[in-house]
């Protein structure tokens, strides 16, 4: 028998299936730049900005009973339970009002990957993707200064490693299907959103014919 919690969580992903939003996944190495981009993004394009980090790095603050674990796995460079960093998705969109997300650094490995299709229902309608190398993403990462607890150079590395290995496989699952919109980060901010831009302003070209075909 179902408890009350998983009764809350099934309405809860109906009542997100049901509104079809858009969801637009934001990957790219540790300090590619999907933060700032992202911001650019919510200015200019009015989706919200889900950072799966972010999100964790708040229950960690929130004294959350998963707190200590979360805060283990980021130290260490890993990939939180795909369970627990959904619910927390699932828990931001809804409480959005918005139709339209940005959900950056997710999913983040195959288990992320399947567990949202399967809970959520929702496909992305596309994955950007910031290309960077690691000399470029090591020496933004060392000057950001956020007081990250991950941002030194020893989990660094692992952060590099955990990327190649299980979320660029994720990026290549998703190229298969033709949903990738390569971006090369390593230009000026500016540079960068210009490309990036040029991603959005395509959708919305292709939404608004869609809709003429209608009339
Ligand atoms: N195109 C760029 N050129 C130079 N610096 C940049 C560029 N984009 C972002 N930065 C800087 O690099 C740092 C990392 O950027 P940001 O936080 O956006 O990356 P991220 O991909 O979200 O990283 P993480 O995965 O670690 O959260 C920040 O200090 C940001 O100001
Ligand atoms: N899907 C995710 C996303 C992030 N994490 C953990 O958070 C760390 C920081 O993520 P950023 O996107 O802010 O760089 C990341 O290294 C992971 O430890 C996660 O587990 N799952
Ligand atoms: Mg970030």
């Amino acid at each position: 028998m179902g408890t009350v919690v998983d009764a809350a969580n099934k309405e809860a992903n109906g009542s997100l299936a049901e509104k079809k939003p858009t969801v637009v996944f934001v990957l790219g190495g540790p300090g590619s730049g999907k933060g700032t981009q992202c911001a650019n993004i919510v200015q200019h394009f009015g989706y919200t900005h889900l950072s799966a980090g972010d999100l964790l790095r708040a229950e960690i603050k929130s004294g959350s009973e998963n707190g200590t674990m979360i805060q283990n796995m980021i130290k260490e460079g890993k990939i939180v339970p795909s369970e627990v960093t959904i619910k927390l998705l699932q828990k931001a969109m809804l409480e959005s009002g918005n139709d339209k997300f940005l959900i950056d650094g997710f999913p983040r490995n195959e288990e992320n990957r399947a567990a949202f299709e399967a809970v959520t229902k929702i496909e992305p309608e596309f994955v950007l993707f910031f290309d960077c190398s690691e000399e470029e993403m090591e020496r933004r990462i060392l000057n950001r200064n956020q007081g990250r607890e991950d941002d030194n150079i020893e989990t660094i590395r692992k952060r590099f490693k955990v990327f190649l290995e299980s979320s660029l496989p994720v990026v290549q699952y998703y190229e298969s299907k033709d949903k990738v919109r390569k971006i090369d980060a390593a230009k000026p901010v500016a540079e960068v959103f210009e490309a990036v831009k040029v991603v959005f302003t395509a959708k919305d070209e292709k939404v608004k014919r869609r809709s003429c075909t209608f009339l």
